[in-house]
């Protein structure tokens, strides 16, 4: 018997690799959208779902976390998962029960292509391959993080400004310039908060023009915790690269620059935003948290490496900045091979051969360094002594995280997925391992004498490689995968004292369970196993929130409160004024749109 599909004949919506007559919706048969990576464009909401173990009574919060998942087929055929629609879940629990409710973020690119029912933004980060109709339209997918700050839950991507949702019903308020504080083209998918002071310290990278010509301004930012913008200062970078993530201690801020390299031409061309460079160095720009001047950027260069995702970073009692990220030995981002126009081919490494351990780097603030003009003749200070790691702890896993409330601080305690090559993987039953084989989850503690509490002496320069403390590592079976852990403090515990939470994905099943772990004891397995009846996606980053905090702001947030609804940005950006200007009232319909969105 003929299977159903053969019943229709199947015609491709591509021409030449370009989406040609979206007459039908049908996305392309491509991994990036296979396997748990298969488009879900579900919006649900499953009240009390089914569970094993039991849920501690002592959680009452809301897990938040974002995903990539394209809406509509997209225009290249050959599209990568990190141009997807955001989609943001939370997973409310309180009282022994859990509750999920997803919603996309209503973007101003979610509402031009649901009016066309198409796709009609191209490249990742490429609006040279844009539908005519939306030049001049912010194009971010706000697809990386969601942060809950002030109230509101902030749906990030590095190439576009924050959107605001509300926490509770996850319906999009609008797009988020901080009161008018913030106008740059790009924000940050990794602010970070200071537990001590309640700041948010954050920045932006190609944040010079429109957010998309390659510029290598950088700016940081501190708001104080009644929203208020204490600190800005702009600097310049050696080149234009990424900024994924930040470190911040008391005193200072880490922006690792990672050697994945925009190129305008190629942007042009209608090419990929980014290319690897394995003959670039990867750099940490170290600048002052307060009163920062643009000179003040100190860069320090070390070998070329991929940077993953910041565990801890604090100040030793002599002044030099601890900063611990995973950093992998090769491209990590297969999909931004080199540009064979540029550099030579590296036989463009594979995600899952890579290794990728936690590093431990040491910046002094007082290091002797030399004025350098760049390529594009900007002045940059560069530190004279290059760096070498201070220790590198073989973890093999990315996406780290700690005890939030000890960002600034020493700290013991950290998580990541991990990559465990020892365990078994069914492949018959599930296939290569979407967004890669991160089967376990681990613990790690770091021994006294890697801690620098003020009880400990500082490591040495020397670079050492091995194990520097306690592994605890699960791993659950040969047919799952973890998404990115997030810790969830017990009230008034010790660093560490408290939950693990993340997505375990089945890629058998293609189904997604939520499981919740004693944050210091993985090994035992979980005490909790959320069954969710749907597939979600390979997701970025979540945050816990506590419903204290939720309901607290919210009750401030009312047309009666102290601080008042959350008020969205109420002019077009400054780049898209200017372009406005440039094309001589210029304005697309599109653009001209987007202060009264509602009306699409
Ligand atoms: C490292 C993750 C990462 C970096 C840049 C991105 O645009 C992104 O989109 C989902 C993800
Ligand atoms: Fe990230």
């Amino acid at each position: 018997m003929a299977h159903i599909f053969d019943l229709a004949p199947e015609i491709s919506n591509y021409a030449g690799g370009r989406l040609a007559a979206p007459a039908k919706v049908r996305f392309p048969s491509t991994p990036v959208f296979q396997s748990m990576n298969k488009p879900s464009r579900l919006e649900v909401d499953v009240f009390d779902l089914e569970f094993s173990g039991t849920i501690p009574a002592d959680i009452d919060g809301t897990f938040f976390r974002v995903q990539p998942d394209h809406r509509f087929p997209p225009v290249f055929e050959d599209d990568i998962h990190f141009n997807g629609d955001g989609s943001v879940t939370a997973i409310r629990i309180g009282g022994g029960h859990a509750d999920i409710k997803q919603r996309y973020v209503k973007t101003e690119r979610y509402r031009l292509e649901t009016a066309a029912r198409r796709s009609l933004f191209g490249r990742y980060r490429n609006p040279f391959t844009d539908n005519e109709s939306v030049k001049g339209v912010i194009r971010t997918a706000s697809n990386t993080n969601v942060v809950f700050w002030r109230g509101m839950l902030l749906a990030t991507k590095e190439d576009g400004p924050p959107f605001a949702m509300d926490p509770v019903t996850l319906e999009t308020v609008g797009r988020y310039d901080f009161e008018g504080q913030i106008l740059s083209p790009t924000f940050t998918a990794h602010p970070k908060f200071d537990p001590a002071t309640g700041e948010m310290v954050c920045f932006a990278y190609e944040a010079g023009g429109d957010g998309a010509d390659c510029s290598v301004d950088v700016a940081v930012w501190s708001f104080d915790a009644d929203g208020h913008k204490i600190e800005e200062c702009w600097y310049k970078a050696p080149f234009a690269g990424m900024i994924h993530d930040c470190g911040i201690s008391e005193n200072y801020v880490v922006l690792p620059l990672t050697p994945i390299k925009m190129d305008l031409e190629r942007m042009r061309k209608g090419g990929n935003k980014f290319a690897w460079d394995p003959n670039e160095d990867q750099w940490y720009g170290l600048v002052p948290r307060r009163g920062a001047k643009s000179e003040d950027i100190i860069w320090f260069r070390a070998d070329n490496g991929f940077h993953g995702h910041v565990a801890g970073c604090y100040e030793l009692p002599t002044g030099e900045v601890v900063f611990d990220l995973t950093v992998a030995d090769g491209n990590v981002f297969f999909f931004f091979p080199p540009d064979t126009n540029i550099t030579p081919s590296d036989g463009v490494a594979k995600r899952n051969k890579l290794s990728s351990p936690t590093v431990r780097w040491i910046l002094d603030p007082k290091a002797k360094k030399t004025a350098k003009e760049t390529a594009l003749g900007t002045t940059i200070y560069v530190a004279d002594e290059r760096s070498t790691p201070s220790l590198t702890w073989l973890t093999n896993g990315e996406f780290s995280r700690i005890d939030d409330r000890y960002v600034t601080k020493p700290y013991r305690h950290f998580w990541q997925a991990v990559v465990d090559p020892t365990k078994p993987y069914d492949f018959a039953k599930c296939g290569p391992p979407a967004g890669g084989l991160f089967n376990s989850l681990g613990h790690y503690t770091w021994s006294d004498d890697h801690v620098h509490d003020g009880a400990t002496s500082p490591d040495t320069h020397g670079s050492q490689s091995g194990t520097f403390g306690l592994e605890d590592v699960y791993f659950p079976g040969p047919t799952m995968t973890f998404q990115e852990p997030t810790f969830i403090p017990k009230e008034g515990g010790a660093e560490g004292e408290g939950y693990l939470i993340a997505l375990l994905n089945h890629l058998d099943e293609l189904r997604n369970d939520v499981v919740i772990f004693d944050a210091l004891h993985l090994r035992k397995g979980p005490l909790a196993v959320i069954h969710l009846p749907l597939k979600l996606k390979l997701g970025l980053h979540g945050n816990w929130v506590d419903n204290r905090d939720i309901e607290a702001w919210k009750a401030r947030r009312a047309a009666d409160g102290d601080v008042g609804p959350v008020q969205i940005a109420k002019e077009i950006l400054p780049w898209q004024k200017a372009l406005a200007e440039k094309n001589g009232n210029g304005a697309s319909g599109a653009m001209a749109s987007q202060v009264g969105l509602d009306q699409i």
